[in-house]
């Protein structure tokens, strides 16, 4: 059987694959997150990916290697994970009353069983959330009791507070949380179908 491996510290994109059923190991990639500043978004967000499966592909044998990397954009700039609970504060502000977008680049190596990669697939997913008008009270207390800072735009959709000041979302709220499980999914259908039935998951087929 093929070993899946999440090459992902982030607890979230843990619970959303074990929210889906899949069984896998995590191993987080420890590789710099460093961009050249001319990239765009979506160039980011998949070569920051693949960056981290790539990292620890080497390492595993006839396994499907998963990286992901989430970032945010507003106004044509990327907002990275804040540094500081008055950097997030004041990331969050900028978000009042406008629309962003979060983009997860997503990206899944095969490997054989010397370990070398057989076949890859890296897509993106975008969705646009809208923050109402954010109520500075509102935004202190969830930089006072959430840690912000180890999330990209400075908020977690999941979170207590950070719930609130969310009015609209178009697209995939997972994707905002940090895995896009629909398009993962169906692009494992076609990329791992054997896999899929190995894990129970569920398989489709139109017979039409
Ligand atoms: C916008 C948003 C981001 N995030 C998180 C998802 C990601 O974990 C994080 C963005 O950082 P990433 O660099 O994508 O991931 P990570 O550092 O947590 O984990 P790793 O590099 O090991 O894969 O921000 C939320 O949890 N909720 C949100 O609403």
């Amino acid at each position: 059987m093929e070993t899946i491996i999440l090459a992902s510290g982030s607890p979230r994109r843990k619970e959303l694959l074990q929210k889906i059923g899949i069984t896998f190991k995590v191993h987080a990639s420890k590789v710099n997150e460093d961009y050249e500043s001319h990239w765009s978004p979506n160039q980011i967000a998949e070569t920051l990916a693949e960056r981290k499966a790539r990292d620890i592909a080497p390492k595993y044998g006839n396994a499907l290697i998963i990286g992901a990397d989430t970032i945010v954009t507003h106004n044509g700039k990327i907002l990275e994970k804040p540094a500081t609970p008055s950097e997030a504060n004041t990331m969050l502000r900028q978000l009042s009353g406008h629309s962003h977008k979060v983009l997860t680049g997503v990206s899944l190596l095969k490997t054989d069983a010397s370990n070398n990669i057989t076949d890859h697939r890296t897509f993106v997913e975008t969705t646009n959330v809208i923050f109402g008008e954010l109520n500075p009270t509102l935004v202190n207390a969830y930089v006072a009791t959430t840690n912000p800072m180890d999330k990209a735009g400075a908020y977690g959709i999941q979170d207590p507070h950070g719930t609130l000041f969310v009015e609209a979302i178009e697209g995939d709220y997972y994707n905002v949380v940090g895995f896009p499980l629909h398009r993962f999914y169906n692009i494992l259908t076609s990329f791992a179908p054997k896999l899929l039935s190995q894990q129970n998951l569920y398989q489709y087929s139109d017979d039409s």
